[in-house]
């Protein structure tokens, strides 16, 4: 026999709601809703499915949504927004195509239906072996595939079903026809744990009514919340263009309960955010959904779940309001605005190590110059790299002396780093860190800063360049070659230790310490290929005019590279 036990908890996953009895089998997760602790009960009594799984604790756990959706050849909406989405918000997608569609920011061109037992074998699939956490539906384009699919979830029941009831593309071509109405009705939104109309689909669910006003809205969710489903939001993009994007969110479980406790429950939710002026909307209902599921399958609830979508929904909007693709009047949108800053990031050339000039506060405090003076006069004077090092200054104002250094940086093409401080380049959105022995270790840092960000690493021996290398930095900062007093205590390693550690090495290596006008020249002249050039401090800082001390220093090393050759 199952072994089964019941649990009575006294706050649910997703929204507040009566004390529902959860169906536990002893090693498998928690069944949360209660369409699934219908579905598992009877289930359970006929078999002996729920028996204790094998655990490997070594496995680590991924949140999983299982999109049922039209596939969108412009790649906006549909099947590959549903990707996208999951996978901005770190969360595997596997997908069952119920269509296929020629589609663009013209309109829709064609719409070629997949047969209903080949949804089924791809649900099958994916049920049967890998069980998603979520599942969330988008474009179910026949009464046979919602059969089908409320069939398979019986059958393999899931945490949370998320049902976008894709009608009508808003180019206004029929992605689903009015004969699904009554599987939507009678089968499928009584299971789903959330719903998710827009403006004409929760009219056509309601027989037509015509909605235009927040009021409608609220009317309307309440109206198809009778029809079953546990959750409704009835979104509101297409509210005329001067109104605020409102979606209105109802839960009427919860506060029938609440009110019979005596709770004076709040039943309604307005989620506002303000309208973004953009053509590229294409594909917001699909993100908003796959959004929900994605946060659902992590394990939030349901009201923070439709919360965190809206926001992502806006973000995303607002970084794609100017995105060009397509010669249509509706775009697609970027979902993975968080990867785009490191694509329009230049990758780093070994060769900006040339003229490596490091800042200095009480150097800059000393003349009377800010910071960000500092920056300006160095890259108009040449050089090729810029890194922050500035030890006395506030946290606050270091961020914006960084995001002001920054700009001038950007508009030059010169990569700005920031000297120990993580926290700051992650804030500045810096280019990257240059990090010494003894701050956090390189490969740390890699994981916060992810794969395209500059790390340079201080060594003065072949074991410490060794770690860089293993640790994933980009370059070596290696000295003091001479003598200096912008850092206490630092030991001298000589041309011999710096080349030792140029050798040593496949990184690209910039020599530090005591150099200045007078020694470039024998710091370059060592010859080997990978010492890419030269960081300095006071011999361009601790002077009255930082550009023409810079000048000056670069044709001293392009004269030496002259001389080298
Ligand atoms: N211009 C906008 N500015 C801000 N938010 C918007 C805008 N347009 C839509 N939204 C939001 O996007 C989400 C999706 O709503 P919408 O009504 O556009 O869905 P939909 O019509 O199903 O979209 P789709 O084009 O994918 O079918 C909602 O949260 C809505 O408020
Ligand atoms: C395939 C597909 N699904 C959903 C929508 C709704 O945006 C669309 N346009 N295309
Ligand atoms: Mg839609």
């Amino acid at each position: 026999m199952a072994h089964l036990c019941f649990q009575v908890l006294s706050t649910s996953f997703f929204t507040p709601k009566p004390q529902i009895p959860v169906l536990l089998s002893p090693g498998a997760a928690c069944i949360k809703s209660i369409h699934q602790y219908r579905y598992l009960y009877l289930k359970a009594m006929q078999d002996d499915k729920f028996s204790t799984p094998p655990c490997d604790e070594s496995k680590v756990r991924v949140p999983h949504v299982l999109t049922v959706a039209g596939s969108d050849s412009g790649g906006g909406a549909g099947i590959q927004a549903d990707i996208k989405a999951c996978a901005a918000r770190g969360v595997y997608c596997s997908t069952v195509i119920t269509a296929v569609t020629a589609q663009n920011t013209v309109g829709v061109q064609g719409v070629n239906i997949v047969p209903e037992d080949f949804v089924a074998e791809q649900l099958r699939s994916v049920l049967s072996d890998m069980p998603p956490n979520v599942v969330k539906t988008g474009m179910l384009p026949s009464t046979g595939i919602v059969k089908t699919l409320c069939q398979s979830l019986k059958e393999f029941p899931v945490q949370a079903l998320v049902v976008d009831p894709v009608m009508v593309s808003t180019s206004g071509h029929t992605l689903a026809g009015p004969s699904i109405l009554d599987s939507f009705r009678e089968e499928l939104l009584p299971m789903a744990d959330i719903v998710t109309p827009n403006l004409k689909e929760a009219s056509a669910l309601l027989g037509g009514v015509p909605l235009e006003t927040i009021a409608d809205m609220r009317s309307a969710a309440k109206a198809i919340h009778d029809i079953g489903p546990r959750n409704v939001l009835v979104k509101g993009g297409d509210l005329p263009a001067s109104l605020d994007a409102v979606d209105v969110f109802y839960d009427g479980i919860s506060s029938n309960f609440l009110r019979s406790l005596g709770i004076n429950w709040n039943d309604f939710y307005e989620f506002r955010s303000s309208r973004i002026m953009t053509p590229n909307t294409h594909g917001t209902g699909c993100t908003l959904a796959s959004t929900v599921a994605a946060e659902l399958a992590k394990g939030s609830q349901m009201l923070s779940a439709v919360k965190v979508a809206k926001r992502y929904v806006e973000a995303v909007l607002s970084y794609s309001k100017n995105i060009a693709i397509g010669g249509g009047c509706q775009g697609p949108m970027d979902h993975l605005l968080k990867l785009k800053s490191n694509v329009e990031r230049r990758p780093f050339d070994p060769c900006d190590l040339f003229l490596y000039a490091v800042t200095d506060s009480r150097m800059n405090k000393k003349w009377g110059r800010s910071i960000v003076d500092a920056v300006k006069a160095a890259i108009e004077g040449g050089a090729s790299i810029i890194q922050l090092r500035e030890k006395e200054v506030e946290t606050g104002d270091f961020l914006e002396a960084a995001k002001a250094c920054l700009k001038i940086c950007r508009v030059h093409g010169v990569p700005l780093l920031i000297n120990d401080r993580i926290d700051v380049a992650l804030a500045s959105d810096a280019d990257g860190v240059h990090i010494g022995q003894s701050d956090m270790p390189a490969h740390v840092a890699r994981a916060l800063l992810g794969p395209d960000k500059i790390i340079g690493v201080s060594c003065k021996t072949p074991e410490h360049a060794q770690q860089a290398w293993i640790d994933g930095a980009d370059y070596i900062g290696s000295g003091g070659v001479y003598p200096t007093n912008t850092k206490e205590n630092n030991k001298t390693i000589g041309l011999d230790g710096l080349k030792t550690v140029c050798v040593s090495s496949k990184l690209p290596v910039v020599a530090i310490g005591g150099i200045g006008m007078s020694n470039a020249q024998a710091v370059m002249r060592l010859g080997v290929p990978n010492l890419k050039g030269v960081a300095v401090v006071s011999a361009l800082f601790d002077r009255e005019c930082v550009m023409t001390e810079t000048r000056k220093l670069l044709e001293v090393l392009k004269e030496s590279t002259k001389i080298a050759k």
